[in-house]
């Protein structure tokens, strides 16, 4: 039951990922088959996924509540939001882990309510829980997920090699995953989910509770294998630098709800602009000015109008304005203590 500010929520258009198909990459060939299908993809025009009023319920709570999206082929999508806002439990439905018990989902055209197993054979999926059995080797790990994915067994041993190099643990490939370090753990969970070539690459928290080096070293090989394969990648976190450098376009979500959509310098223009023109400064040149609801009255701590409209805002003030009052009280901010020791914990 979306009742969306439209003024805020409306999807905004902008520029899609520039795929760069020349990168060279040791697992190059670990999705030689979806480099053709990505071209096709891309000169079909046909969405990577698209939502439409999707919506699910646990019991009395609305975790998802009528979310629109559309991703478009290669691009790196980023799904961003406070604890509790539903991006995990629209990831679920998105992956069919979840039924899609009101709207619709589609990957590449697939509809994941009716064509369950098509849409798992097109997807990739890193989950926040444990994926990697400790007590297998890196390579064991990523065989299991080869078998499970019906990588044909001939192909099996070197397209495993091939996730592994792609992920850069060739080295530590017959060493047992209790021995990795937490960014090994991740990117032993990522070679796990390329064994299978997917299109679509899921990613849920991908870099929570790493430290600064690994997050890095996650994200890179994240890029080389979408730069070799034109993958599409969707992700959540939330790390707002993560996204405003690695994600193409972000959708801001909150209490089930797609707050705002676009790139993040759009949505950061957007914020300026608005601001500027609640001060009565003139916008600067080229600024597009969008419809968005009136700001709030500022409280007597608040920073000044004017001083706020001088300002550069960052993504996270993007979210602070279109999730309204609240947040922190609602949703423990962005670096929600509860989840991030979870995940860290897990990955430590
Ligand atoms: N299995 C469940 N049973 C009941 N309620 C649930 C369940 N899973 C999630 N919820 C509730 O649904 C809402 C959305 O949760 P969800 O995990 O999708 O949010 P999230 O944005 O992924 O948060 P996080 O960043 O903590 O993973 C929350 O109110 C949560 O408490």
């Amino acid at each position: 039951m979306s009742s969306e500010d439209p003024g805020r929520s409306a999807p905004r258009t902008g520029p899609g990922a520039a795929v760069d198909s020349t990168g060279a990459l040791p697992g190059r060939a670990v999705a030689a088959d979806t480099e053709q299908v990505s071209a096709a993809d891309r000169a079909s025009g046909a969405d990577a996924l698209t939502c439409h009023g999707l919506r699910y319920d646990f019991g009395e709570t609305r975790a998802v509540d009528g979310v629109d999206l559309a991703v478009r082929p290669g691009e790196v999508f980023g799904l961003l939001g406070p604890n509790g806002a539903g991006k995990t439990t629209a990831i679920r439905c998105i992956t069919t882990l979840l039924p899609v018990p009101v709207g619709m989902v589609r990957v590449f055209g697939r509809d994941a309510a009716r064509e369950r197993m098509a849409v798992r054979r097109l997807l990739g999926y890193v989950p926040q829980q444990l994926s990697a059995d400790s007590g297998l080797t890196g390579r064991e790990n990523v065989a299991l997920f080869a078998r499970v994915f019906d990588v044909p067994r001939r192909e099996r041993a070197a397209r495993v090699a091939q996730a592994l190099a792609a992920v850069n643990l060739t080295v530590a490939a017959d060493r047992l995953a209790k021995t990795y370090s937490g960014g090994m753990i991740r990117r032993l969970e990522l070679a796990q989910a390329l064994v299978s070539a997917p299109r679509l690459l899921m990613l849920d928290e991908p870099t929570i509770g790493l430290d600064p080096i690994a997050r890095t070293s996650v994200w890179e090989r994240i890029n080389e294998v979408r730069a070799a394969t034109g993958m599409t990648v969707l992700v959540t976190t939330h790390y707002m630098d993560e996204a405003e450098q690695y994600c193409d376009r972000v959708a801001l979500m909150h209490q089930g709800r797609i707050r705002a959509l676009g790139t993040p310098g759009e949505l950061r223009e957007d914020l300026r602009a608005r601001r500027a023109r609640t001060a009565g400064t003139p916008a600067a040149p080229g600024t597009a000015f969008t419809p968005a609801s009136p700001s709030p009255s500022p409280s007597p701590s608040s920073p000044s109008l004017s001083s706020l409209s001088a300002a550069e805002p960052t993504l996270e003030d993007v979210f602070r304005d279109v999730a309204g009052t609240g947040l922190d009280e609602q949703s423990g901010g962005f670096r929600d203590v509860r989840s991030t020791r979870r995940t860290a914990a897990r990955v430590g």
